[in-house]
């Protein structure tokens, strides 16, 4: 798979922070990347530079071989989708209207056809016509994802898509961005939400203090931070820890050739357990 983002020693200072401090990691063309860490550690900041709407200090960040500075150049501009807090909708236009005026900058055809298609995606087909100063917190921050896809970009970047929504919400736009995906658009996406991130992303990095502190796919990352054990919860309430290897495996041969055993599961971390082992912060 080929890299469709290479970011090399990327640094944002702001008067005397460093928010992004010597930078490195690679987005694969294809793959859903999740860019995970807590309040402040620079992932607004990541995609304000990767979308060529800041410059940053030092370093360098290729989208489509192209730097990032250059992305607000019409031609790369429809390449990305760019979903962020600030919705830059106009509050006094209908949801549909604002669509509409998109389509018309991105020159999309077949607009309607389009627009409905986007808005059934985040599941607001119901209000096209509301205005959108009337909508809640979570529409709003659907009609803001439906936009970012309207030119059918091949990068799409995501901060924190559904933190304003409720779980029902929430499941129909991890689908869409699913089929979104296997369609062929490469997710570039912030969250706080650790299941979020095992459900939707193929690989996740760890950003902490502006840098970039681990990197893989979910389930490596939970076997290597795994500590190969698993507990056994056994009839009258009572939970054993049994690990990997023969004498686990004699005590569980025990307990089930007796009729012991309720339940047992694997102690595998969560992204969030291992978050804070690496990092010694919570992600919240
Ligand atoms: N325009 C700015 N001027 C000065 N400091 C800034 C500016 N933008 C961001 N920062 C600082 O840079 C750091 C990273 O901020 P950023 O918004 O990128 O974090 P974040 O990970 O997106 O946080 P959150 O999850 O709360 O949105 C913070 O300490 C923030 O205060």
């Amino acid at each position: 798979m080929d890299n469709i983002l290479s970011v090399k020693a990327l640094k944002q200072v702001f008067s005397k922070e460093t928010a992004i401090d010597n930078m490195n990691f690679e987005v694969k063309r294809g793959e859903i990347f999740g860019f995970l860490g807590p309040s402040g550690a620079g992932k607004t900041t990541t995609i304000k530079i990767l979308t060529g709407q800041l410059h940053p200090t030092s370093g360098s960040a290729l989208l489509f071989d192209v730097p990032s500075t250059k992305m607000n150049h019409p031609k790369y501009l429809k390449k990305i989708g760019v979903m962020t807090d600030n919705s830059g909708l106009y509050s006094r236009l209908s949801v549909y209207d604002n669509l509409h005026l998109y389509c018309e900058l991105y020159s999309v055809e077949n607009k309607r056809k389009r627009i409905d298609e986007v808005l059934e995606m985040v599941n607001l087909i119901d209000v096209k016509s509301k205005i959108v100063s009337k909508l809640s917190k979570g529409m709003l921050q659907r009609v803001t994802l439906s936009r970012a896809l309207l030119h059918e970009p091949e990068l799409l970047f995501l901060d924190e898509p559904t933190s304003a929504l409720d779980p029902a919400n929430s499941r129909h736009i991890h689908h869409g961005l699913q089929e979104l995906n296997r369609k062929g658009t490469t997710i570039f996406l912030t969250t706080h939400d650790m299941q979020e991130a095992e459900l939707l992303c193929d690989r996740v990095a760890f950003l902490n203090n502006g840098k970039v502190q681990l990197l893989d796919e979910p389930s490596k990352l939970r076997r290597k931070y795994s500590d190969d054990t698993l507990t056994v919860e056994l009839v009258g309430g009572e939970r054993r820890i049994l690990k990997n290897g023969p004498e686990g495996a004699q005590k569980m041969y025990e307990y089930m050739s007796n009729n012991q055993v309720i339940t047992m599961y694997s102690n595998e971390p969560t992204l969030g357990d291992i978050f804070v082992d690496v990092t010694g912060r919570s992600l919240l």
